[in-house]
């Protein structure tokens, strides 16, 4: 058995230093201290003819040796327990291992694990950085508040203001880019979903619909469907991929849904899953927080880790070697959300666009939602919780909110931006801060449980790229066509699964009366049309809008 006093830790990788290791060593016995799951090391059991474990599965990734050393698995690096110490050492953060003469092999394996995923230097910056934010974040030197532009008029194409016909050729455009397989969809779903409370990733929501339906399925259906109107209309058999970035968190229950589901209908292998960083939560001291002895309090590193996670998974190379050439990047919960949506794809191409942000008009002045605008004449959005409520009161002249772009987390990229961003403008991306409770061990080893905020999270925001991009263009959409987050649990006054499920059903119905349906009622008498199923944004101008839209998707 693994003895806690252990003598040596190593990490190695399964494909060289393994084997160079058994050579090495000459050791004929190897254990795993857990099932394998992943194929890599389903094949490395089976080549290396590894011991798998009786039914025993551990979270760690330990590989047991025979003379009491403990080597685990990661992506080809070698870490000892001298190492990990100096890299903390490097970094400050010598605090980590404090409790290390405590652990068990398993727990001692699993925090070597996370250890050899911080690199000294960055995680150096990562604290001062920080501390530095964190500082900032509580004075009003940071605020933009004073620069902030509202997006001139004629960079905002408009559903509303539009004619049929134009509506139609954006649309036309955007289905011959379909179904020329040059348009993908990816989505950002690593984020911890902590305002709606649930356990698994939001996606796996079921918001309560008759069909019983769950946001990733109704997604999955709405690729489907853009897909068979592009064929129907070109006559060809095209796919739209569908990127979805992950987190640690995430990853698992999606990748498990998604095969208890059989994708949906989907092939699998045009839906590419893949997983973007943690980064530590820091102390106002600029220590790691611990929230184990023998684990560290990481968070996914904000859906700004968008463009490190293309390049970590090699996705954008994934992407030419498909001939991919425009990504439509969408958020989780919005249960309206239009999928490579070809009229918005078709205003970004024929504008000539390399990145647009679809937009709703907010809804009033303290909506939660970001605001596209400009920044000292660069593209921007201001968050809402960056905005001061003062800014976000003011009105134009004609009474209407200034800053009224409300941003629905839908954005388009060319790849060719994207391949820009990743390899000149990573770094230079804006670290967003949070001051949050993070629960955390004490000197002694205790669990505590914070009453007040501790810790510092930093995260980047996917629509920090704007500035970077040569032609941004925006697009404003019909909310009640297009916007119902799900952001909280049942009781919140707004964005909850009654608000995201009434929106979706008063939708179909528009759509079932557009389309020339009637209602009966359980004696078969015909329901009058009810107006008073609408959203309060709606209008008879929009009532004539999804008519028009109705009539060119139908077209299209
Ligand atoms: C930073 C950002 O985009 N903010 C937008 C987001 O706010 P909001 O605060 O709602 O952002 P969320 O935290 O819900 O994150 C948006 C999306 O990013 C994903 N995610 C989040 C964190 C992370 O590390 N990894 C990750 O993939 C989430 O899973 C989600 O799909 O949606 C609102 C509309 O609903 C917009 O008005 C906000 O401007």
């Amino acid at each position: 058995m693994v003895s806690s006093q252990m003598t040596r830790v190593n990490q190695i990788c399964l494909d060289s230093s393994f084997l160079l290791f058994r050579q090495l060593y000459a050791t004929p016995v190897i254990r795993l201290l857990y099932q394998p799951h992943t194929d890599h090391e389903l094949q490395a059991v089976k080549t290396h003819r590894i011991r798998t474990p009786p039914k025993r599965v551990d979270s760690t990734r330990g590989l047991l040796l025979d003379h009491e050393c403990v080597y685990f698995f990661q992506k080809g690096k070698i870490m000892s327990f001298e190492a990990a110490k100096a890299r903390l050492e490097t970094a400050g953060q010598s605090h980590v291992l404090q409790f290390w003469s405590e652990l068990s092999a398993e727990e001692s394996s699993a925090l070597l694990e996370e250890i050899s995923q911080l690199k000294p230097e960055e995680l150096l910056e990562h604290c001062r950085a920080a501390v530095e934010a964190a500082s900032r974040h509580s004075s009003a030197d940071g605020r933009l508040d004073a620069r902030m532009e509202p997006v001139p008029p004629e960079f905002i194409g408009s559903v509303r203001k539009s004619d049929e016909e134009r509506l139609k050729m954006w649309g036309d455009e955007g289905l011959l880019q379909i179904s020329q397989d040059r348009v993908a969809v990816l989505l950002l779903a690593g984020g911890q979903g902590t305002r709606l409370g649930v356990p698994y990733p939001k996606g796996m929501y079921n918001v309560g619909l008759p069909s019983g339906k769950t946001l990733y399925q109704i997604q999955a259906e709405h690729i489907q469907k853009v897909q068979e109107l592009a064929n129907l209309k070109h006559g060809c058999r095209c796919t739209i991929p569908w990127y979805i970035m992950t987190s640690e968190f995430t990853l698992g229950p999606t990748e498990k849904f998604f095969r208890d589901n059989e994708y949906f209908g989907l092939c699998p292998s045009n839906v590419v899953m893949f997983e973007q960083r943690l980064i530590p939560a820091v102390g106002f001291d600029g220590k790691i927080i611990l929230e184990k002895k023998n684990k560290i309090a990481m968070a996914p590193d904000g859906n700004g880790g968008l463009y490190r996670a293309l390049v970590d998974n090699k996705i954008l190379e994934d992407m030419e070697r498909r001939g991919l050439e425009y990504l439509h990047v969408y958020c989780v919960d919005n249960i309206l959300v239009k999928m490579a949506d070809p009229v918005f794809i078709g205003f970004c191409v024929n504008k000539g666009a390399d990145c647009g942000a679809k937009v709703v008009d907010k809804a009033y002045p303290s909506e939660p939602v970001g605001v596209v605008c400009r920044v000292d004449g660069l593209y921007q959005v201001i968050e809402y919780s960056e905005i001061q409520p003062e800014t976000a009161e003011l009105r134009g002249p004609g009474g209407e909110l200034l800053f009224s772009a409300g941003n629905i987390c839908n954005h388009f990229f060319t790849r060719g931006f994207l391949k820009e961003v990743a390899e000149k403008f990573e770094s230079q991306l804006k670290q967003h801060v949070a001051i949050k409770k993070v629960p955390f061990v004490d000197g002694e080893g205790n669990l505590v449980k914070p009453t007040k905020p501790n810790g510092i999270k930093m995260e980047k925001f996917v629509f920090d790229v704007f500035q970077f991009s040569n032609k941004f263009v925006a697009f404003e959409v019909l909310r009640e066509e297009e916007f119902s987050p799900l952001k909280n649990a049942d009781g919140a006054p707004l964005d909850t699964p009654t608000t995201a499920r009434r929106s979706l059903l008063a939708q179909h119905y528009r759509w079932a009366l557009a389309a020339g349906g009637n209602f009966l009622d359980e004696q078969d008498k015909p329901i009058p049309p009810k107006h008073r199923i609408k959203t309060p944004q709606q209008s008879a101008k929009s009532l004539h809008l999804y008519h028009t839209l109705a009539r060119v998707w139908k077209s299209c």
